[in-house]
């Protein structure tokens, strides 16, 4: 049986990549791996695990089908690489951190993915980006903005696991743990 695909999502700032560093070992011991990105960001400011490419080879490895998924946001691309779906095949499980954005189409692509939206409070998300200072104050508040469209946007038909981060990290992180075991792995446990 193929393994689950866990998407998450949720505003700049909110904390995705914190919980995921938070969860990284829990998560391997479960079988569930999180795919490493790739985005036209640079080296420098890439703050995450993610592998960092000029446009250029982006587009190359796009064309070449390197990627089983891709969009495009504030400005920069990012893949999955194809390897996602080779883990899926045999069975394991894997964790993305994908957009709010291309929910949609990354459902078209993977109809049984598990969505999973991580939210902070309005006033304590500008906080964060603020002391994260990796955007310019032009570029926090065009990230910003772009919450306004999520907030519009009518909900899709299923159902999405809302995990809000506004707290300590770490109760955010085991909460998180916590619907992995019922959710994706409920046989091993
Ligand atoms: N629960 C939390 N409490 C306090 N600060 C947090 C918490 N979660 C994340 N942060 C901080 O908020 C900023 C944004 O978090 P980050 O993981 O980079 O978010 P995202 O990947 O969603 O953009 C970082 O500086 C991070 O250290
Ligand atoms: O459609 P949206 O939900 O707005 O998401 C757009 C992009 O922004 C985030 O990435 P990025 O790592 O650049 O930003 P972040 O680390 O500040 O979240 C997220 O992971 C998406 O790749």
């Amino acid at each position: 049986m193929d393994g689950k695909l866990i998407y998450l999502m949720g505003p700049s700032g909110s904390g995705k990549d914190s919980l995921i560093e938070a969860v990284r070992e829990r998560l391997r011991l479960l079988d569930c791996e999180v795919m490493r990105r790739v985005i036209t960001r640079s080296a420098e400011s890439v703050g995450e695990d993610a592998l960092s490419v000029t446009p250029e080879e982006f587009d190359r490895r796009r064309r070449a089908g390197e990627f089983s998924l891709s969009w495009q946001a504030n400005g920069l691309s990012y893949g999955i690489p194809a390897e996602m779906d080779q883990r899926l095949k045999t069975g394991r499980h894997v964790l993305v951190n994908g957009s709010r954005a291309n929910l949609r189409q990354a459902l078209e692509d993977y109809p049984t993915l598990l969505p999973v939206l991580l939210t902070v409070r309005e006033e304590v998300l500008r906080e964060r980006l603020l002391k994260r200072g990796r955007e310019t104050l032009e570029q926090i508040n065009a990230r910003l903005a772009r919450n306004a469209l999520f907030h519009e946007r009518r909900s899709i038909s299923r159902p999405v696991f809302q995990l809000d981060n506004s707290g300590e990290l770490a109760v955010a992180a085991d909460h998180f743990v916590e619907w992995v075991k019922l959710n994706v792995v409920p046989d091993q446990i």
